[in-house]
C-alpha cells in the first residue's frame, strides 16, 4: 500500500518532529546554524506525476551533501564512467564524510567515494565547462531539468559562509592537488563546490528528483529519459552504500531506502520503481543525519513496506 494522503503524513511528520529535540543544527557552517530546529517537511512524489506532502513544506532548505548525488550524475554523463573512477573509488569508507584519514592511507592516493567530501570535490572538479561559472551553470540546469522547476538558484549567503569557513574542505582539495587527483585552481574549485552545496529547493523539488532516479532517469511528468539508466543507477547504488555517511548500513537494515542526506537537515529518498521522497528536518544526529527525517523514514518504510530488501 502506498501514501496517497497528506493527512496520513501530516500524522507521521507530529509523530517524528517530536524527536528534533534530541538532536542538533549544523554549527560549522555559520549560515546554518540558524535554522529552526523543529521545522519538519515531507513530500513523496509518485511517478504518475501525483504529489503529497506534509509540514512546513513551504520553507526552502539548501542541498549540502544531497547535491553530491546530482554532480555525479553530471560528471558521469560528462565524462563516462571510466574516467570519473580514474579520480574516485567506489568504497564506503566508515569514516564522517569530512575525514581526511583515509586519503593519505588509500593507494593511489584518491577518495574512497563520491558521497563523503573528498570524493564529491574530485567530482564537482570533473564537471565540463570553460569556466567555474560555466560549470555552475551546466549544474544548476541540470537541476531545474531534474526538478522541473526554472526558478532553482542557490543561497548566496549560505555559499559565502561557507567558502569563508571550509578549512577542512581547503585542507583536502590542497592534497588531492599535490596527488594529482585535482589540477584546478583551489580558490575556484572551492567557489563552484560551496555554491552546488547552496543550491535551494523544498521538499517537493527534492523528492520529484527522487523520483527520477527511482525510475530509472525518467522524468515522472513527461516520460522524457533525463539521465541514461545507468547513471540513474550507478547514483543508486551509492545512496545505498555510502548516502547515510556513516550510518548507512544501519540505515540500510532500519529503513532500506536509497537516499542521501545532507547538513542542512535534508534527505532525498529513491524507492526503486514506486515513489521519490523529499525531507527536510535541520537537527541532526550526531553523524550529520536529520534526527526527525530518519524516524520519519523509518515510520514510512513498515507502514507502506518501502524497504527494497
Ligand atoms: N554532509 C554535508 O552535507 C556536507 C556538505 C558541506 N557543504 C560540506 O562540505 O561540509
Amino acid at each position: 500500500m502506498l501514501c496517497r494522503s497528506n493527512d496520513e503524513l501530516e500524522l507521521l511528520i507530529s509523530q517524528a518532529r517530536a524527536f528534533a529535540g534530541q538532536g542538533e543544527v549544523a554549527q560549522y557552517i555559520p549560515a546554518l546554524a540558524v535554522a529552526h530546529k523543529h521545522e519538519l517537511s515531507v513530500a513523496l512524489y509518485y511517478p504518475d506525476g501525483k504529489g503529497f506532502m506534509a509540514g512546513d513544506t513551504e520553507e526552502n532548505f539548501t542541498l549540502q551533501s544531497i547535491s553530491k548525488v546530482l554532480s555525479l550524475a553530471l560528471a558521469l554523463i560528462d565524462q563516462g564512467e571510466e574516467c570519473v573512477f580514474t579520480r574516485v573509488g567506489k568504497e564506503p569508507t566508515g569514516d564522517p564524510f569530512n575525514s581526511i584519514a583515509k586519503l593519505e592511507t588509500n593507494k593511489p592516493s584518491k577518495p574512497l567515494n563520491p558521497m563523503i567530501n573528498a570524493g564529491a570535490l574530485a567530482v564537482t572538479h570533473m564537471i565540463k565547462g570553460n569556466t567555474a561559472g560555466e560549470r555552475f551553470e551546466r549544474l544548476l540546469d541540470f537541476i531545474r531539468c531534474l526538478t522541473g522547476n526554472e526558478t532553482i538558484t542557490y543561497n548566496k549567503e549560505i555559499a559565502k559562509s561557507e567558502f569563508e569557513t571550509a578549512h577542512l574542505n581547503r585542507a583536502l582539495v590542497y592534497f588531492m592537488k599535490e596527488h594529482g587527483v585535482i589540477d584546478e585552481d583551489v580558490e575556484e574549485l572551492m567557489d563552484l563546490y560551496t555554491k552546488q552545496c547552496a543550491i535551494e529547493m523544498n521538499c517537493i523539488d527534492l523528492a520529484r528528483v527522487g523520483c527520477v532516479l527511482a525510475m530509472d532517469g525518467c522524468d515522472p511528468d513527461t516520460g522524457k529519459q533525463l539521465l541514461p539508466i545507468d547513471v540513474a543507477r550507478i547514483c543508486k547504488t551509492f545512496m545505498v552504500t555510502c548516502g547515510m555517511y556513516n550510518a548507512s548500513g544501519e540505515f540500510a537494515i532500519n529503513v532500506g531506502i536509497p537516499a542521501k542526506s545532507g547538513v542542512s537537515g535534508g534527505i532525498m529518498g529513491a524507492v526503486p520503481k514506486k515513489c521519490g521522497i523529499g525531507i527536510c528536518g535541520p537537527s541532526l544526529d550526531e553523524k550529520g543525519n536529520s534526527i526527525a527525517g530518519i524516524k520519519l523514514l523509518e515510520m514510512m518504510a513498515k507502514r507502506y513496506s518501502l524497504s527494497m530488501f
